[in-house]
């Protein structure tokens, strides 16, 4: 639960009551986000809707995702969740879900919404930030719809890594993390589900006016030039 009242720009926290708005807000869906904090203007403690600001991290297998997260925190502080390390963490963990999503992560395919949406919204519960990159999510039309439901908010802004495939199968098999899907056969598939699945929900948040394109060729600090101004437009730290 939220510890910690946000300073968040005043952009942010318009685009917020806007969403807030938009979307409609259940007593469920909104229930992760509550909750009581000092309220000095009626010199007590009262309940109040804390919404966390969120940027969906989004690319294709090897697009430089999680490099540009570890840089986006470095300098901006958000906490990064990445959707791959806590379902590899169910993997490791022996959870009951653990040898389906080994099968899931093996075949290139996606881990039913259910399963990680409950896990990323337990690791934003349990921070003590209220500014989150999630990295790999999400990763279909249902991941998105299943997050959006159950979070009730939608992500304040999108990151796209845009890489050609040839750069990325390069990057993948040289990653060299031990990753059991960091071969050629799983990543063929990984970039098919890529263009089947999460290419709808990059155009969704074009749509919307939310997404930004980051070239995602050239070194790795050349890229993260082109990320600084997102976040230094917006003034999260
Ligand atoms: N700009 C870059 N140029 C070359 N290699 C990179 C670049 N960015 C990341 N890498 C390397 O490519 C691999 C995939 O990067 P990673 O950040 O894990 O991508 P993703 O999370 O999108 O799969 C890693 O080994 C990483 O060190
Ligand atoms: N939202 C997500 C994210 C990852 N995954 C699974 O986890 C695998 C690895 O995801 P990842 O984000 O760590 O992979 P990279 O794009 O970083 O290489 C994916 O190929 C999926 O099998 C998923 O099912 N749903
Ligand atoms: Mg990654």
């Amino acid at each position: 639960m939220w510890r910690r009242v946000a300073s968040l720009s005043s952009l942010v926290s318009s685009s917020k009551s806007r969403i807030l708005n938009q979307v409609g807000c259940g007593l469920n869906a909104c229930q992760v986000f509550t909750t009581r904090v000092l309220n000095p203007a009626e010199g007590g403690v009262s309940d109040r809707r804390r919404i966390p600001f969120v940027t969906f991290v989004l690319g294709g297998p090897g697009s430089g995702k999680g490099t540009q997260c570890t840089k986006i925190v470095e300098t901006f502080g958000l906490t990064h969740i990445s959707a791959g390390d806590l379902l590899r963490k169910e993997i490791s963990s022996n959870s009951e879900n653990g040898s389906m999503i080994l099968n899931t992560i093996k075949e290139g395919k996606i881990v039913p919404s259910e399963v990680t949406v409950k896990l990323i919204k337990k690791a934003i519960e349990t921070s003590e930030n209220d500014r989150f990159l999630i990295d790999g999510f999400p990763r279909s039309e249902e991941n998105r719809i299943a997050y959006e439901r159950v979070i009730g908010a939608e992500p304040d802004i999108v990151l796209f890594f845009d890489c050609p495939e040839q750069e990325m199968v390069k990057r993948v098999l040289n990653r060299n993390q031990g990753r059991i899907d960091d071969n050629i056969d799983t990543v063929k598939e990984r970039l098919k589900v890529f263009a089947e699945l999460n290419l709808p929900v990059i155009k969704h948040y074009s749509k919307k006016g939310k997404l930004y394109k980051i070239d995602g060729t050239g070194s790795e600090d050349e890229i993260f030039e082109r990320v600084r101004p997102v976040f230094a437009a917006l003034s999260v730290r």
